[in-house]
């Protein structure tokens, strides 16, 4: 059968990239979608912006949410401080396999954990499974109206900590309405908004960063 976007994406990869080099496999994802098919990966301009606030935060506890390819995997992974590892989240079978090349294309194997499966499952697993106490960093980028009721989900497993940070892409474009209302109304989050524009395009979106108050 056809092969998917992202199965061509991975072949531009290891065409075009460098093995064990992350930087150059970050080009070249952003070049197959600027110059040959446009896909779903947080891109340049918002991925500057994820870069920033991780090396902020400089988390020893990661969680992303809907992996997709591993484009921003791979931007977190190449950050995070020796011996310190990444959970990621992702529900597709056949994008989770391309992830998992992508990401050991770039040499940061060791430094991903990713679990096959839906956030609604896996959040309330996080504890057992991976020995979590709470997350310094979130990243959410999945199922948009998945956002609110997996913050919700974070609260209830008390997988936040006073200044855990939760960074959530797309809250313009698709957008995540209730998630917004949500955590610019709660006293128990500061956010800020960092207006961008959807990956590879003009069109507007941004980031909204939410630390949790406790
Ligand atoms: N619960 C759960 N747990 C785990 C999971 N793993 C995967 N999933 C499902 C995630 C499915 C992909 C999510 N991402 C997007 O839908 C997305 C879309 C656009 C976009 C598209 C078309 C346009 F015209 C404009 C913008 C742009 C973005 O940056 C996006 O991130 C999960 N779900
Ligand atoms: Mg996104």
């Amino acid at each position: 059968t056809r092969s998917t976007r992202p199965q061509r994406m991975l072949k531009a990869v290891q065409k075009n990239g460098t093995k064990g080099n992350p930087e150059s496999v970050i080009s070249a994802i952003d070049y197959f979608c600027k110059h040959s098919e446009w896909a779903m990966n947080v891109g340049d301009e918002k991925g500057s912006i994820l870069d920033s606030v991780v090396t902020e935060v400089n988390p020893s506890t990661v969680l992303e949410l809907g992996t997709y390819c591993g484009y921003s995997t791979v931007r977190i992974a190449r950050l995070l401080s020796p011996g310190t590892k990444l959970i990621t989240l992702e529900f597709n079978p056949v994008n989770a396999a391309v992830a998992r090349q992508i990401i050991a294309y770039a040499g940061l194997q060791d430094k991903v954990i990713l679990v096959e499966g839906s956030s609604g499952d896996l959040i309330p697993q996080m504890k057992e499974r991976f020995g979590i106490m709470t997350f310094d960093f979130i990243f959410l980028d999945h199922w948009k109206d998945r956002y609110l009721p997996d913050i919700k989900l974070f609260e209830e497993c008390g997988l936040l900590r006073k200044g855990s940070v939760l960074l959530a892409d797309n809250v313009i474009c698709p957008g995540t309405p209730e998630y917004l209302e949500y955590v610019r109304n709660s006293p128990r989050y500061e956010s800020k908004y960092y207006p961008a524009h959807l990956e590879y395009t003009k069109v507007e979106d941004g980031l909204e960063k939410s630390v949790f108050l406790g």
